[in-house]
């Protein structure tokens, strides 16, 4: 080959490699650009007439890094937004619904819609978990839950409930003490004692006190690893490993725990906690031979009954802790709200402080039952609660919620509604009392949501918090520190105080109302 080939022949090459560079450049480009212009359209095209930006600002991820640090204000300006309003991340399209009616009908819609998880959230629940079940299968597991938490067997519970909320009244008092009695966080020490009281009412005295600390100060990995923007993927040392870590070993412990309560039911036991009555139930349905048992109740492995314990955990960890913090704080700040209590707490054990709480004294606190309620009204614990859309769903005439979209009933709005709670950002119990319009419209009562997914522990809840409010109330004089930011809202998978509730304890003599340190 002579120079002139040589060289026509070097430009040839690299000609071709540029214009392969250029058509791989432009093909890459081209990718990219059919990516974004996909993600606008697929976007505009699911939001319809609905509330939202009218394009994505930010392309592809949308608001993802706003959704990392949720802001209550953010999410109350979504719902004034509009009855429906969007929003999309990555490639999830996020419908929330802000009214009553509409949030009503979603949560009943089970032919449309099923509660949504975080992926990571199978992993660490594990997916054979029954509260993946949808439908028949769902509705049939959930009847047998459902005995659990009757009035009747919450009331044997009830005494090893009592034993945890003294030993934790000791306990607070003390921790102020070594404090110097200065104003310190008790958002650690709440979650501490729900954790507590969930596990001994599910586990009785199955598990140890060292067991019961080690959940209640991992429990929280549980929580950073399910917020609803996570990864997806396991990876060593990060919060969903960890998240799994406790679960594993939480769900370890219970099925210890379900032997023995086999073990102690077989031998002819009494029922005193969740696991004990769990195993009644199954015990009666082999030996007794009527329709109902056999029917509701088959042989559930021990694996089974600690992956349904877990769930419970789970289900009420937050929701209990962020209950607890709120009517701390806001009975504190209520001298005579405070004062109503202890006089219906002594009128209840007529004027015997020391007499052990029973159903029936639950059942004559009218007033500390309204403070419960309207704790739980002004300050709902869950704010929304994701479904996922299996098949259209036409929410309204107007809109039509896609296959595949996450689908988010709200709460907060409707209990704010300021047509039936007047001054909706007030906390007054006495709008609970009997026939009142708040009472009466129990349509807008969602605390607890409703449809065959309603939680699972709302009569437990109440019945839990007249009898630990009560005796704190009774025995312990409990001051809170107002900040400026005590009113104010964190979300942290459930809402709290944003200060972290600043509390101290001390002792207090239920009969002279004296206070000692
Ligand atoms: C203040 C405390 C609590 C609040 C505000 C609360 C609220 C809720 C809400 C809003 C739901 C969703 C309902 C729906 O989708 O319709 C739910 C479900 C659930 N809750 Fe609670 N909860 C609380 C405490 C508890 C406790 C103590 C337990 C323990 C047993 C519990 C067990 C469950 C379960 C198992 C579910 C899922 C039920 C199902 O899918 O069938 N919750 N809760």
């Amino acid at each position: 080959m002579n120079a002139t080939a040589a060289a026509a022949s070097t430009i040839d090459v690299a000609s071709t490699s540029f214009f392969h560079d250029i058509s791989y450049l432009k093909l890459f480009l081209s990718f990219i650009a059919i990516i974004l212009v996909w993600d606008q359209v697929s976007y505009i095209q699911k939001k319809g007439s609905i509330a939202g930006p009218r394009f994505k600002i930010y392309p592809i991820i949308g608001p993802f890094l706003e959704s990392l640090d949720p802001k209550f204000e953010e999410y109350k300006a979504k719902w004034d937004s509009g009855e429906l309003s969007c929003v999309s991340i990555f490639h999830k399209f996020v419908v929330i619904s802000s009214t009553r009616d509409i949030s009503r009908k979603i949560f009943q819609a089970t032919k449309y819609v099923k509660p949504c998880v975080v992926d990571v959230a199978v992993k660490i629940l594990r997916p054979q978990n029954w509260v993946f079940l949808d439908g028949k299968a769902h509705t049939d597991y959930r009847k047998s839950l459902n005995g659990l938490f009757t009035r009747t067997s919450l009331a044997q519970y009830l005494p090893s409930m009592e034993d945890v909320i003294d030993k934790y009244m000791d306990k607070f008092i003390q921790y102020s003490k070594d404090k110097n009695y200065e104003p310190t966080i008790y958002f650690h020490e709440m979650r501490e004692i729900l954790c507590a009281l969930s596990l001994r009412a599910f586990c009785g005295n199955y598990i140890s006190e060292d067991q019961i600390r080690k959940i209640a100060d991992d429990y929280y990995l549980v929580t950073a690893a399910l917020e609803l923007v996570n990864f997806p993927i396991i990876i060593p040392f990060t919060k969903t490993w960890y998240g799994k870590r406790t679960a594993d070993m939480a769900m370890k412990i219970f099925e210890d725990c379900a032997q023995q309560a086999k073990d102690h039911i077989a031998a002819g036991g009494e029922s005193i906690c969740v696991m004990d009555a769990w195993c009644k139930l199954m015990y009666d349905a082999k030996t007794k031979n009527d329709e109902d048992s056999r029917l509701l109740h088959r042989e559930f492995s021990n694996k089974e009954i600690s992956e349904a314990i877990f769930t419970m955990l789970f289900a009420s960890q937050d929701a209990s802790s962020s209950l607890a913090c709120w009517i701390f704080q806001i009975v504190a700040d209520r001298p005579d709200v405070l004062a109503k209590i202890r006089e219906e707490q002594m009128a209840v054990r007529d004027g015997h402080p020391e007499r052990r709480v029973d159903l029936d004294m639950i059942n004559q606190m009218t007033y500390t039952n309204m403070v419960i309620k309207e704790t739980l009204r002004y300050r709902p614990p869950v704010l929304m609660v994701p479904y996922v859309v299996k098949q259209n769903f036409p929410v309204t005439p107007n809109y039509t919620a896609p296959k595949g979209a996450m689908l988010i009933p709200t709460l907060y709005p409707s209990l704010h509604d300021p047509e039936v709670y007047e001054n909706p950002d007030e906390f007054i119990p006495e709008r609970w009392v009997e026939g009142s319009k708040a009472s009466e419209a129990k349509k807008n009562w969602l605390v607890f949501g409703c449809g065959p997914h309603v939680c699972l522990g709302q009569t437990y809840v109440m019945i839990l918090f007249a009898a630990l409010i009560g005796k704190f109330a009774l025995y312990t004089e409990f001051k809170h520190t107002v900040t400026p930011l005590s009113e104010k809202i964190k979300v942290f998978a459930t809402i709290f105080p944003k200060d972290d509730l600043l509390l101290t304890f001390k002792k207090r003599d239920p009969l002279t109302g004296k206070v000692s340190e």
